[in-house]
C-alpha cells in the first residue's frame, strides 16, 4: 500500500502541489489526470524523490520514503516516461535487465527475467534481446521502456505520459498491454496523464488534480456519475458521459432471457458495445453468449435504464 499524506511543493511563493493525501492499495492501477501545470509531474516525482517535498510524507507499505536513501528508493520504484528514456548504445536485453544487473542478480537470473519480459510485451526474445533502440519501431521501443521499468519487480511503478507519443491506434493497444500485464503480475502502478479517456480505461481510481490540488479520488464510475466540481465536470465531458458510464459496464450485467437476432456479443463486451451494435443493425436487442452458449439478450431499454441509474 502507498500512502500520500499531506504532500506539498512549493517554488517560492508558487505552490505547484498543495496538501495531496491518497491511499494507493496495492495491485492496483491509479490515474493521475488533470491538465498541464496541475501539478501531476510534480506530485509523481516527489515520490521517488527526484523532487522533495516541502512538506508532508509518502509511505510505501508503512515505511516512510524520506527514510531511505534516494538510490534505494529508486530501485524498488520503477519510472517510464514519455519517450522511454531507453540506453541508445545498449541491446534491449540490457536495457530491461539495467536495474537487476544494478541490483546484481545472477546472469542467468537477468537473462530469464529479460526473455520473460519481452515474450509478456509479444515480442519473440530471439528477434530482439539483441537489437539497438534504434533499431526498434517507437511502440516497441515504449513497451521496452515499461518492460526496464518491471523488470526487478519493484513496489511501484510510475507512470509518466507513457504512451503520450503513440498514435491513438498504438496507443490504445499499449494500454491493453499494460492492463494485461499488470493484471498478470499484480503491480502497483500509479500513471499520469492529461487524457481523461486514458484515465477512465485504464485507472481502478482516477485522481484529479486542478491548480496543485487533488480535487476528486475515485472509481471511474464514480467520476464519471458524480464529478464533484465542474473542473472534473468539463474534464469527463458532458456529452461523453452517458457513452463512458455505459463502456465501463459489461454486457453480462444487465443480461435477460430470451432471444435477438443478429450475430451475438460476449458477456464480457460492454453495455456501448452492445448499444452501437443495436443502433448499426437497427435491432431493439442483441444476443449475448458465454463460453461460446447463448445467455440470453440485452435490449435498448435495459441500457437505457441502466445509463439512467447513475446517481
Ligand atoms: N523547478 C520548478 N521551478 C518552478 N516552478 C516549477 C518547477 N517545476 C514545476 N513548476 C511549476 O509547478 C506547476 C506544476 O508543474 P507540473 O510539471 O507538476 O505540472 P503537470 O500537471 O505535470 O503539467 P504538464 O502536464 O504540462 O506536464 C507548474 O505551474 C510549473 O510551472
Amino acid at each position: 500500500m502507498i500512502e500520500i499524506d499531506g504532500i506539498t511543493k512549493t517554488y517560492g511563493a508558487m505552490t505547484a502541489v498543495d496538501a495531496v493525501s491518497m491511499t494507493v492499495e496495492t495491485g492496483t492501477i491509479t490515474v493521475i489526470v488533470g491538465t498541464s501545470g496541475s501539478g501531476k509531474t510534480t506530485l509523481l516525482r516527489m515520490i521517488n524523490r527526484l523532487e522533495e517535498p516541502s512538506a508532508g510524507e509518502v509511505r510505501i507499505n508503512g515505511e516512510a520514503t524520506h527514510s531511505l536513501k534516494p538510490h534505494i528508493l529508486r530501485r524498488r520504484i520503477g519510472y517510464a516516461i514519455q519517450g522511454h528514456g531507453l540506453f541508445p548504445h545498449h541491446t534491449v536485453g540490457r536495457n530491461i535487465g539495467a536495474v537487476p544487473e544494478l541490483l546484481n542478480w545472477p546472469k542467468d537470473k537477468i537473462r530469464a527475467r529479460v526473455d520473460e519480459l519481452l515474450e509478456l510485451f509479444s515480442m519473440d526474445p530471439d528477434a530482439f534481446r539483441d537489437r539497438y533502440p534504434a533499431e526498434l519501431s517507437g511502440g516497441q521501443q515504449q513497451r521496452v521502456g515499461v518492460a526496464r521499468a518491471l523488470a526487478s519487480r519493484p513496489d511501484l511503478l510510475l507512470m509518466d505520459e507513457p504512451f503520450g507519443a503513440l498514435d491513438p491506434i498504438i496507443r490504445t493497444r499499449a494500454q491493453e498491454d499494460l492492463r494485461r500485464i499488470q493484471q498478470r503480475l499484480g503491480s502497483t502502478i500509479m500513471l499520469v496523464t492529461h487524457d481523461m479517456e486514458e484515465a477512465i480505461r485504464l485507472g481502478d481510481r482516477v485522481a484529479v488534480m486542478d491548480g496543485g490540488k487533488l480535487v476528486q479520488h475515485g472509481t471511474p464510475a464514480e467520476i464519471i456519475a458524480a464529478p464533484a466540481t465542474e473542473f472534473v465536470a468539463d474534464m469527463v465531458g458532458d456529452v461523453e458521459r452517458p457513452l463512458r458510464l455505459l463502456s465501463l459496464i459489461p454486457a453480462g450485467e444487465v443480461v435477460e432471457e430470451g432471444t435477438a437476432n443478429g450475430e451475438a456479443l460476449p458477456a464480457s463486451a460492454s453495455l456501448r458495445d452492445a448499444l452501437s451494435a443495436c443502433l448499426w443493425t437497427g435491432r431493439e436487442a442483441v444476443p449475448i453468449e458465454r463460453d461460446g452458449a447463448a445467455a440470453g439478450r440485452v435490449t435498448l431499454a435495459a441500457i437505457r435504464a441502466r445509463a439512467e441509474a447513475h446517481g
